[in-house]
């Protein structure tokens, strides 16, 4: 099947620098996508925007060359509840890649086994309108309690301003719970005014609530961009991602978010992107809690 990418999409930094920040050992880059190709695994019909190919052999090699040693492949919405590309890239990355899924309620018993042999220890509920059509939250509450057995959690997206909203539905989930993007902050407003308050008391209130301290390149707004050699890029997010990796060490992951969908100004490179992280977690010791400790926890459990 052909498609023809959304007008104006962006792909992703072609040749990407090598960070000068080293990872280190055993790192999980804890929030990347596959797309496709295509051609071999169709866009869902219900998706909201068509990217471009972006498969598991790139993202695997951009794994190497970023010096990351595992990635969590967490199922894009353009490919709607249809797993196949996200599975297909689990199972062919020698047990280095685990995976976050969409599933329906329809999905059988033996379906969510099979996703579970693959690699999959999570399923993504995401809020965020642009992307996805609503979903009733009785829906949602039946399929987290029938993945709860296996072990797995549940990753929630959505902007800072429906917090207020969905917060009694967040609180009901009866597994670990991680936030996609520290829950969009506006980083125009302050870091200790009220509507990133009301995140970090989710996060104090609620000892199953995880946070993924990444793409700072989609939350910015007055950047530096991470291009031309910028190492220490997108200064304004740094202090909302800073305050969660010291307040909450043992609850927070970190991805690339390659490749990058739905960024309207710019595409970032992404080895200055991992450039960012020293600036977030400036220790040692949290960056090997943000970076391998705690994504280990959560998805590779048993070599823990
Ligand atoms: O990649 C992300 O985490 C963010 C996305 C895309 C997305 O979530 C999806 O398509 O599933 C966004 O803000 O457009």
């Amino acid at each position: 099947m052909e498609f023809q990418k959304t007008p104006g999409w962006l792909d992703w930094y072609a040749r990407p620098s090598r960070p000068r920040f080293q990872l280190p050992a055993g790192a999980v880059d804890a929030h990347c996508h596959v797309f496709g190709p295509g051609a071999e695994f169709p866009y869902a019909p219900e998706r909201k925007y068509t990217p471009c190919d972006a498969g598991k052999a790139q993202l695997y090699a951009l794994r190497d060359h970023l010096g990351f040693a595992r990635n969590v492949v967490v199922q894009a919405t353009c490919h709607g509840a249809d797993n196949r590309a996200m599975v297909d890239a689990l199972v062919n990355s020698d047990g280095r890649a685990r995976g976050v899924a969409t599933v329906r309620r329809t999905i059988t018993d033996r379906e969510l086994q099979d996703l579970h042999a693959a690699g999959v220890r999570g399923v993504r509920f995401n809020f965020v309108k642009r992307l996805v059509d609503f979903t009733p939250k009785d829906e949602l509450l039946e399929i987290a309690n029938r993945i709860a057995p296996l072990g797995w959690h549940v990753v929630i997206y959505f902007e800072a301003v429906d917090l207020p909203e969905l917060w009694d539905f967040f609180i009901a989930l009866p597994t670990a719970v991680v936030v996609d993007h520290m829950g969009r902050p506006d980083v125009t407003k302050p870091v200790d005014g009220p509507e990133f308050e009301l995140f970090v008391k989710f996060m104090r209130d609620n000892p199953n609530v995880w946070s993924k301290v990444s793409c700072p390149e989609r939350l910015s707004v007055t950047g530096p961009q991470a291009l031309d050699g910028e190492r220490a890029a997108y200064r304004d997010v740094v202090p909302f991602a800073k305050r969660i990796v010291e307040a909450f060490p043992d609850r927070v992951l970190w991805g690339t978010d390659w490749p990058h969908p739905n960024l309207k100004d710019h595409m970032p490179d992404d080895g200055l992107l991992v450039d960012f992280i020293p600036h977030v977690a400036p220790t040692a010791e949290l960056q090997r809690k943000l970076l391998v400790d705690n994504p280990m926890r959560l998805y590779w459990p048993e070599e823990v």
